[in-house]
């Protein structure tokens, strides 16, 4: 791992919290919208739930309506189904009770056959197109995450651990696919089947079927409870998801510090820990959920105790004109409406958590970018004109302010350096200057333009960057070099690769990749690899970054001159540590803590005797051995 990666990976940690989040007290991240919701007891959607589910229908179902109503259209036919069932039923207990003919048992027999051939016809279809609709509702989502996630700023990525982005991708946005394809799918079913039941119930005995839905507080009671619960514990599972694979994915990226550190117990046992964490969570969201099912049993048992006894009585009393074959189907009916009331208050507890989890993923889009193209910016610049840094402003942390009104200018055409510190902001100027960060005060022009007023893709365009973290795909070096030109011809590439002294490794290792992050490569041989993207992409303005810092003597001179060949006439800014490699340089700033202390061509900075000459006497010193 890089410095550079480490230190942000440390700052993410550090951070620990994204926007759209929050800590509970407990430690724990909570979704945007729950911090008041979970103080605000009853509703069982919270404000944000019901934004949520509006902004959920309208972007990725909406549009799909016709499937939807074809599914609905199956689920009725599955509905009515059952409630002709109870009107056969009936009628073939006549039949038996009243000794009716055998053929008209037959026919009754045959009907219910038919009925329920229908009913498994449709629950064949339904999971069929559900799932359809679902996974492109998924893909949809999806593809709405990574345009979102494409634009928003660096620094978004450097505050925001991968494990979190890898979640929403991917867990949640198939978690939600599942839900709507599946579980909602047969909850439409479930309750369909309840409301056709019971209307055909109510028709049939509206006294016993209303002392039958005295249960009903007292199951609203219990799913309130358990959905505040359940949205708490979902919270928790979530988090705990996002920690092990930020864990898992640490620990993957420093396997090679993890071996030399002899740490591979350790972090066998933080990952087993994480496992245990999410088993223990992933226990407790589920026993509270498995609440529902008791009390919808209790409730049933109750119910149809109160349908036997008071069914009972009816058919005995002379005042009611109910007779055995009712009473029978009445209890059927008693039955069909509770094991898909069952299901359906199963469903519930499994919507808060689904609840929690759109709320993650709606939760992305609380991060807007903030670099992004202002009305009427422009295409075109003078992409030789002077570079100017005037008066800018700018800190990581409101706390730690780096540049506090910074004037520098970078001359058109010529080659300028940067030098300082470690942590003097070589860096941030470059990062600046792509606009992969804002200035905060102050201004950047090029020719006079501010870069603010540049579309931000020609902006970027117009650079050719040599970054101290190389990133690397795992791809083979020739696609690898290619990336920064995916329309170069094999000669442009071949070129490229040639003056930046990596042709030969090319031919030595053919298509193989070179593993993830370029981890089967040399420092030396990724930091070619960036040379000849530079090469390749020949843009009009070069940021090199400690572009040779890894590179042996022998290959750093043989680099350099063709680096020469590139950087001539071109507008060049060079941040380096060892001084030796820009003596050359038209103009030497000298950074110190985020202010310039000294600037002039070598000769004069050595001529002022300050920090340069100081730092040069020393990088000597230290090669002559002296
Ligand atoms: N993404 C970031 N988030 C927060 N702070 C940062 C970030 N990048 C750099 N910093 C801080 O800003 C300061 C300047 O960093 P910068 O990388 O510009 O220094 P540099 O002069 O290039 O250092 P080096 O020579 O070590 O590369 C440092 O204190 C660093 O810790």
């Amino acid at each position: 791992m890089s410095d550079k990666t480490e230190q942000t990976s440390d700052t993410a940690q550090a951070s620990g919290q994204t926007q759209g989040t929050a800590k509970s007290a407990g430690g724990s991240e909570i979704p945007a919208g729950y911090e008041t919701a979970a103080h605000v007891k009853g509703p069982l959607f919270s404000i944000r739930d019901r934004e949520n589910l509006r902004w959920f229908w309208t972007r990725y179902l909406r549009h799909r309506v016709k499937w939807l109503l074809l599914i609905l259209m199956m689920i009725l036919v599955q509905g009515f189904v059952y409630q002709q069932f109870l009107a056969m039923t009936e009628s073939g207990l006549r039949v038996i009770f009243e000794s009716g003919a055998v053929r008209d048992l037959v026919i009754v027999c045959i009907i219910v056959f038919g009925l329920f051939a229908l009913r498994g016809l449709m629950s064949f279809l339904v999971p069929i197109v559900a799932i359809r609709v679902s996974n492109a509702a998924v893909h949809d989502m999806r593809s709405d995450m990574i345009d979102h996630l494409m634009a928003l700023d660096l620094a978004y990525f450097e505050r925001t651990r991968s494990g979190q982005i890898l979640q929403r991708l991917v867990g949640q946005t198939q978690s939600i696919g599942g839900f709507v394809g599946v579980q909602l799918a047969n909850a439409v079913r479930d309750a369909v089947t309840v409301l056709i039941v019971s209307g055909y119930l109510i028709w049939k005995n509206p006294i016993l079927f209303g002392t039958a839905v005295v249960v009903l507080p007292f199951i609203i009671w219990v799913m309130n409870y358990v959905s505040d619960r359940v949205k708490e514990t979902q919270g928790q599972v979530e988090h705990a998801m996002a920690e092990y694979m930020n864990g898992i994915e640490e620990t993957v990226n420093g396997m090679r510090t993890v071996k030399i550190a002899s740490q591979e117990h350790m972090e066998a046992g933080r990952l087993k820990a994480g496992t245990r964490h999410l088993r223990e969570i992933s226990a407790r969201l589920q026993v509270t959920q498995a609440l529902v099912m008791p009390t919808i049993d209790l409730s049933s048992a109750f119910v149809y105790v109160l349908v036997i006894g008071g069914g009972g009585y009816m058919v005995l009393s002379p005042d009611f004109d109910v007779d055995g074959a009712g009473i029978i189907t009445f209890l059927l009916g008693m039955v069909m409406v509770f094991d898909p009331a069952r299901l359906l208050a199963q469903f519930f507890g499994q919507l808060q958590s689904q609840l929690v989890v759109l709320d993650r993923i709606r939760s992305i889009y609380d991060e807007v970018p903030s670099i992004q193209d202002v009305p009427g910016a422009v295409d075109e610049f003078d992409v030789a004109g002077d570079i100017v840094l005037s008066d800018v402003r700018f800190s990581y942390s409101a706390d730690q302010p780096l540049f506090r009104g910074l004037d520098m200018t970078f001359e058109g055409g010529k080659m300028s350096a940067i030098v300082g510190a470690t942590g003097s902001g070589k860096t941030t100027i470059l990062s600046l200057l792509s606009r992969l960060y804002d200035v905060q005060g102050g201004k950047i022009s090029i020719a006079g333009q501010s870069i603010c007023d540049l579309k931000v893709r020609s902006l970027r365009e117009s650079f050719s960057v040599v970054a101290q973290d190389i990133v690397i795909f795992n791809n083979s070096i020739w696609e690898n070099i290619r990336y920064v030109k995916p329309e170069a011809s094999d000669e442009e590439v071949w070129r490229a690769a040639e003056a930046a002294e990596i042709a030969d490794l090319i031919r030595a290792r053919g298509g193989a990749t070179v593993g993830p992050k370029g981890a089967q490569l040399s420092g030396g041989q990724k930091q070619r690899i960036a040379i000849a993207r530079a090469f390749l992409r020949d843009a009009p303005i070069l940021l090199l970054d400690e572009a040779t810092s890894a590179l042996d003597q022998a290959t750093e001179e043989r680099i350099k001159s063709a680096l020469d060949r590139l950087t001539k006439g071109r507008t060049t800014i060079v941040v380096a540590h060892r001084l030796s490699s820009i003596a050359d340089a038209d103009r030497i700033f000298v950074l110190e803590a985020g202010a310039l202390i000294e600037d002039g061509r070598h000769a004069e900075l050595l001529a002022k005797d300050g920090l340069y000459a100081r730092l040069y006497q020393a990088q000597k010193k230290g090669y002559d051995g002296r």
